[in-house]
């Protein structure tokens, strides 16, 4: 092999060589993704996929959030659910399922943006894909974004180097994700062409984790059951990835509803559990038990009524947010706390049910006298009374506004309407 002896090549060889030994000799943590995020939230923008409505609540015992989905999703749908999670403490990264999802808008709101890379895909989903996505970032997002700050006189020559330093910038602070897909059954699948036949063994996950590690430097390895729980198969799998692999964080999702299912991905050496559809679940199950009690209670109904309510009409240990809390270690009393949010719930349904765009009582008062001490049991930054006071003036518009919440994501959306 010749080497090139001139300055910036052996600048370039020392570089590497201080990289590789950093990483490999003395185990420096040089992975932009913390490593003490174990759980992570996916909220998807799909239209059909509904957050509660005090989702604030819910999603401060989380880590950190992870805005994408497979269908229906666009860049307007992806930008209203960022907008609404700015009422949560935690921070938010973009993973996008198509190129066009990624605006300035989201550019700003995320933590970072995370690109997936379908290991055991066709070439599109490793590749393809990632290529229009450059592409679209060169070719459009760049120019607009510079438009809008660049003077009108900048040469065509600076303005095109400045898309193409952008451009790249933009893909520097990106993190990749390497998807291993194993269920063939999700939509993530067949977004990325992965059959049965495509499925990994454990031996074959372990290699190609190796590679994405080493060659791609994927930031995160992804083991995805998506829909469904990966049981020991996953556990062997994450197992063997884990004993593989030093640098990259290793992240396992698909079908965790339970304290048992997520400590054991956990245990087998996943950095960090993903929690989707049960989180959803909650909004849906939450509208049903709501449209139950307002047969029942009044707006002005207190803690106490509203809680021998959902005590005596509905089986909390069967709501979907004991099953999404239990998948937070953190959480000492998964079934008490949901019951908590429950009540605190169904008050502020009732509440609005009643009283529609106009509330003789404002949403933040109504909420502090039937759950203040709920507020308290999780993180200090959580921003419930600002929240529902945007959610009080965005409700009386049906759209939520253009600077209101977009209240079309909330379990809640058409009951003010309807
Ligand atoms: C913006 C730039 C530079 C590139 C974007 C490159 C993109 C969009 C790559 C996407 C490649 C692809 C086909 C991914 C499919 C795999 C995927 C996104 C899985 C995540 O699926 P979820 O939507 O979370 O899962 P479910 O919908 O199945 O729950
Ligand atoms: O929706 P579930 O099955 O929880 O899966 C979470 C995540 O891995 C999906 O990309």
């Amino acid at each position: 092999m010749t080497r090139d002896s001139s300055v910036l090549g052996v600048a370039r060889t020392v570089g590497g060589a201080v990289g590789i030994a950093g990483r490999h000799l003395f185990r420096v943590d040089s992975n932009p993704v913390p490593s003490e995020w174990s759980h992570v939230t996916k909220v998807d923008p799909e239209p059909e996929k509904l957050l509660p409505v005090l989702y604030p609540l819910y999603l401060q015992h989380t880590d950190v959030l992870s805005v994408g989905g497979s269908r229906s999703v666009d860049q307007r749908t992806t930008e209203e659910t960022f907008h609404l999670l700015e009422w949560t403490p935690k921070p938010t990264i973009h993973e996008p399922s198509g190129a066009q999802h990624v605006s300035s808008t989201t550019i700003e709101s995320a933590t970072f943006l995370a690109v997936p890379e379908v290991l055991n895909g066709d070439s599109n989903a490793l590749v393809g894909t990632l290529g229009e996505g450059i592409e679209y970032i060169r070719e459009s997002l760049a120019p607009e974004t510079l438009d809008g700050v660049l003077p009108r006189w900048t040469p065509d020559a600076v303005s095109d180097r400045l898309a193409d330093f952008l451009t790249s910038w933009l893909l520097h602070e990106a993190v990749f994700e390497a998807y291993i897909i194993q269920n063939p059954d999700s939509a993530a699948a067949r977004e990325a062409n992965v059959t049965a036949s495509d499925c990994l063994t454990v031996e074959e996950a372990r290699q190609r984790a190796m590679a994405a590690e080493r060659h791609l430097e994927s930031e995160i390895l992804y083991l995805e059951y998506s829909g469904t729980f990966g049981g020991e198969e996953a556990a062997a799998t994450l197992d063997a990835i884990r004993d593989a692999t030093t640098w990259s964080r290793l992240w396992y999702g698909g079908g965790l509803d339970s304290r048992e299912n997520a400590r054991a991905m956990l245990a087998a050496g996943a950095d960090a559990v993903v929690v989707g559809n049960v989180f959803h679940d909650i909004a849906a199950a939450e509208r049903s038990i709501c449209t139950r009690a307002a047969d029942d209670l009044t707006a002005d109904a207190d803690e106490a009524a509203v809680r021998e309510w959902v005590d005596r009409h509905v089986d909390v240990d069967a709501f979907p947010a004991v099953q999404y809390l239990e998948t937070i270690p953190s959480v000492d009393d998964p079934a008490e706390t949901a019951r908590a949010y429950l009540v605190a719930t169904v008050a502020v349904w009732m509440h609005v049910l009643d009283d529609g765009p106009t509330p003789s009582e404002s949403l933040p008062e109504r909420y502090r006298s039937v759950a203040g001490p709920t507020h308290a049991d999780g993180d200090d930054d959580v921003r419930v009374d600002e929240y529902l006071d945007a959610l009080t003036s965005a409700l009386s518009r049906a759209d939520g506004g253009p600077t209101g919440v977009p209240v079309t994501h909330l379990s809640i959306h058409d009951v003010v309407d309807g």
